[in-house]
């Protein structure tokens, strides 16, 4: 039996009913990275019944988004309304993340996914990185196709004696960058396991939580049997959840 890895959806509008949606990358990743299997967890948020929801699964995967968390979880207004939101979302992971740091449920997080888990635990984010002083600009080109977007775009340094060199076995490589949010103050408890040529902070584990964290900026889940990083990555994570799995199912 393979380990239950839940993978909460977004609010997508399909003509003029709302959805709860998942990329098919990440799903997949679920399957063919961490051999896992993914189930999408709809974006309910207080409705939601993490009781009985903990009670079944061994993993949880965020996914990156277009929408941003909304600024107001770290006391900021949002700055360009134009750019889109989704608060079911927010409502959902924010607590998720909270809940599962503290029952060391095995947490992979990507892009959006990892600017939640900064802002679930205490930390804020920079609404346009562009417009720091010092920063590049870590946004997608839409006018190119998908297989240069999700191309390189800069190097990470992976910082030395954390989870990410562990599991990666080496100090540098390059990454795509599809996001125009990014980590400004980090929360408490989380370690920087990488960051990019202008500082920005790239990926990051929680120190203090009991179970496997990894929290990357970057798409690993992009055509990630081509990517043996990728997959290194998310075969951690999957044998993180194995081992939650199995003491889950013969406590001590
Ligand atoms: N909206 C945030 C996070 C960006 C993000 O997750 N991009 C990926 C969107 C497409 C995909 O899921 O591959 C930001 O802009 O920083």
């Amino acid at each position: 039996m393979r380990p239950i890895v839940i993978v909460p959806a977004c609010t997508r509008d399909f003509g003029e009913h709302p959805y709860h949606a998942a990329q098919y990358k990440y799903v997949d990743a679920v399957v063919l990275g961490a051999d896992c299997a993914p189930m999408i967890l709809p974006s309910l948020g207080s409705v939601l019944d993490l009781e009985t929801m903990f009670g079944l699964i061994d993993g949880i995967m965020l996914t990156g988004s277009a929408s941003n968390v909304h600024p107001s979880y770290y006391s900021q207004e949002v700055l360009d309304p134009s750019l889109p939101q989704d608060r079911a979302r927010d409502e959902t992971t924010l607590p998720l993340i909270r809940e599962a740091v503290r029952r060391g449920v095995p947490l992979m997080a990507i892009c959006r996914g990892f600017q939640e888990m900064n802002v679930a635990l205490g930390g804020s984010l920079h609404q346009a990185v562009q417009h720091v002083a010092g920063k590049m600009d870590h946004r997608e080109k839409p006018e190119l196709g998908m297989d240069e977007q999700y191309g390189d775009a800069h190097k990470v340094e992976i910082c030395p004696g954390g989870r990410l060199e562990r599991v990666l076995g080496v100090r540098e490589i390059p990454v795509n960058s599809l996001h125009g949010q990014g980590v400004n103050e980090l929360a408490p408890g989380l370690r920087v396991e990488a960051t990019a040529e202008d500082g920005l902070v790239e990926a990051f584990s929680v120190e203090t939580a009991p179970g496997f964290t990894l929290a990357v900026q970057w798409h690993p889940e992009w055509r990630i049997t081509h990517n043996p990083y990728s997959m290194k990555m998310f075969g951690a994570f999957g044998d993180a959840c194995r081992a939650y799995r199995a003491a889950r199912r013969s406590p001590t």
